[in-house]
């Protein structure tokens, strides 16, 4: 679906990705991980077309992704930006429904498919409940499910996701990622960044673990979540463990070399 290569980026007077190479297939579901400051948000930000790299290319389908046309563009590929609080006093339905806005001509009528996008995106989410509340009187978890419908309510090929379990609570914590999952499974593509190991590994068909604005490792979580690797990249000590639910990472301190 989606082909990076080769992609620099400089953020002020930092080069902050320095030769990223990524691809995304429909059916995927990649967990973006890595310290803070390693590059996942830049790099995200670059395959969704909010950030123009200095070098290398980023391929759509058969287009490179600076010719898309921004409203087509939009209906492709459904972002969610990093603690997506909701900043207008608006009720929860109608902010699930600025998902749909790249669908609608100007002054459109949302159709029946529009509606019940927005119905459906909400009840994934656990928001339905909320639907006539305003979404700045939310707990701040509620506000980040409400903004994962309205990316939901898209029905974009891709769903790019930054962060969206921080701050929620383990048990939606867990029906999030099982939703994603599920939303790859059923033919889209999903990218999202986490900082949570042991749920990237449980929940991600392949993981892309990045370093100083590299890709230090990607494969297939037994692949990536080795305790080299995290002894490298984030210098600490962790347990791998495997269970039937999926591997358990467990941080046991800082690496000794720190
Ligand atoms: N607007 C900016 N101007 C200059 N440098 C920036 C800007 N935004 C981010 N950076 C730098 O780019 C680098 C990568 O930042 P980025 O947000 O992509 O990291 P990240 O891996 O998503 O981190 P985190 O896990 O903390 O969210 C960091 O060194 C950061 O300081």
């Amino acid at each position: 679906m989606l082909t990076a290569t080769d992609i620099h980026l400089r953020r002020g007077d930092n080069t902050v990705l320095k030769g990223v190479d990524f691809h995304l297939s429909m059916g995927e579901m990649i967990g973006l991980i890595g310290p803070n400051g390693a590059g996942k948000t830049s790099l995200l930000r670059c395959l969704v077309g909010l950030e123009r790299p200095e070098r290398g290319e980023i391929r759509l389908g058969d287009k490179s992704l600076a010719h898309w046309p921004a409203r087509a563009l939009a209906s492709e590929i459904a972002y969610l930006a990093q603690s997506a609080a909701c900043h207008w006093p608006m009720a929860v339905e109608r902010i699930v429904a600025l998902g749909r806005l790249p669908h609608l001509g100007s002054w459109q009528s949302p159709a029946a498919t529009d509606v019940a996008a927005v119905k459906q995106a909400m009840a994934a989410t656990d928001v339905a409940h909320l639907r006539h509340r305003q979404a700045t009187a939310l707990s701040g978890g509620e506000q980040a499910r409400v903004q994962l419908a309205r990316s939901l309510a898209v029905g974009a090929r891709g769903l790019f996701a930054d962060e969206p379990v921080a701050g929620l609570d383990p048990g939606h914590q867990i029906q999030v990622m099982e939703l994603l999952r599920g939303h790859a499974r059923s033919g889209h593509a999903v990218v999202i960044v986490l900082h949570d190991l042991t749920l990237a590994a449980r929940y991600c068909s392949r993981l892309v673990l990045m370093a100083e604005g590299k890709v230090a490792a990607e494969g297939s979580p037994a692949e990536v979540m080795t305790p080299g690797n995290l002894a490298a990249v984030y210098g600490i000590a962790a347990r791998i463990e495997t269970h039937d639910t999926g591997l358990l990472v467990v941080p046991a301190g800082l690496a000794h070399s720190r």
